[in-house]
């Protein structure tokens, strides 16, 4: 199994390091446009190898393609990352041109690759590979979701006083500040609603912090988050590689799934060797079902700045 992380910085290493400890991976090349620098950040983790017992190889390349050829998954980090006070969107000047060049270089050494989109704004960056590389859109995955959950559920954990490992739950939706859905009505602790535990103003209140988990963390670090996204983009490629038929949301192309076509947005997926198998359709509530469309209508407005 060889994977391919293009951007070798915060978060790609992140992603690299986890797939690494995992050890599931035969290959992981990291290639950065800046010089020396994927160099660098691979023979830093190699040499954690004998200390985190792991024999996955990593290699790393000033961009450099042919490096990257026959990757069965390649993650999508290249980009910038926003600075305190700024949305996802304002990134799309500068991330559309090289989510573009990346991916085009990408499916051209691998053509039968497995493509994951983490650069933001991430559902509009995952629109953009589907037009650039005409990849079936089951081998198209934007990763946003799997973290959006994640924080959501530390979120009710820190409510409910329960260690994170009781909770369960899911936000679906656009990738951005306003869009993300987090669906209160299926979160549960050890099977039971979680409304049975808390009110509905704390639920609320879980909802709108996990919201702005990623500007929380940008106020607070300067620059946006790496652990736990590194830790969500691990979890998708461990998924596709080993054929987990795990459910992540992730956004994909829909076409009608959802009320919803012509955009790619976060909704449940059955991940595993072919990619996505299986878009899972969740019943929601009306005040979601609303949510969702609102969202939609966000991510549509930012696909619309995209010159295609
Ligand atoms: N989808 C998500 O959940 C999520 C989570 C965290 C970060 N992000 C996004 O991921 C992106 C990366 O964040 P980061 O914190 O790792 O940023 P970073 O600045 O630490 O790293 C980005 C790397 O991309 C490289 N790069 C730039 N252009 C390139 C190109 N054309 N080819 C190859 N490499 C190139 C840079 O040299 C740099 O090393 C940002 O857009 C950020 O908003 C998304
Ligand atoms: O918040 C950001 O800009 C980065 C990322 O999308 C995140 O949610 O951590």
């Amino acid at each position: 199994m060889k994977v391919t992380v293009v951007g070798a910085g915060a978060v790609g290493a992140s992603c690299a390091e986890y797939i690494a400890i995992k050890n599931f991976a035969s290959e992981v090349v990291i290639l950065d446009i800046k010089e020396g620098y994927a160099e660098g950040k691979a023979m830093d983790l190699m040499q954690c190898a004998s200390l985190n017992g792991f024999d996955t190889k990593i290699t790393g390349s000033t961009n450099d393609y042919t490096k990257t050829a026959g990757s069965d998954i390649c993650v999508i980090t290249s980009g910038i990352p926003r600075k305190p006070g700024m949305t996802r969107e304002e990134l799309i000047g500068i991330n559309a041109g090289i989510v573009k060049t990346v991916s085009t270089s990408l499916v051209e050494h691998s053509p039968n690759t497995i493509l994951i989109v983490v650069s933001n704004p991430m559902d509009t960056m995952t629109y953009l590979a589907h037009k650039v590389t005409g990849l079936p859109k089951h081998r198209i995955i934007g990763m946003g979701g799997a973290l959006d959950s994640a924080r959501f559920k530390y979120r009710l954990a820190e409510a409910l006083e329960a260690p994170i490992s009781d909770v369960d739950g899911m936000v679906i939706g656009g990738h951005s500040d306003k869009g993300m859905v987090p669906l209160i009505s299926h979160a549960t602790r050890n099977s039971i609603k979680v409304s049975e535990f808390i009110s509905a103003e704390r639920l609320e209140q879980v909802a709108a912090d996990t919201k702005v988990g990623g500007a929380t963390l940008t106020g607070l670090l300067g620059t946006s988050a790496w652990y736990a996204p590194g830790a969500a983009v691990s979890g998708l490629v461990q998924a596709i590689a080993c054929d987990q038929k795990k459910i992540f949301p992730c956004s994909t192309l829909l076409d009608g799934e959802y009320g919803l076509s012509d955009l790619c947005i976060g909704v449940p997926v059955i991940l595993g060797r072919n990619g996505i198998e299986k878009i899972v359709d969740v019943p929601l509530s009306d005040a979601e079902k609303a949510h969702m469309a609102e969202s939609a209508e966000g991510v549509k407005k930012t696909n619309g700045l995209l010159e295609l």
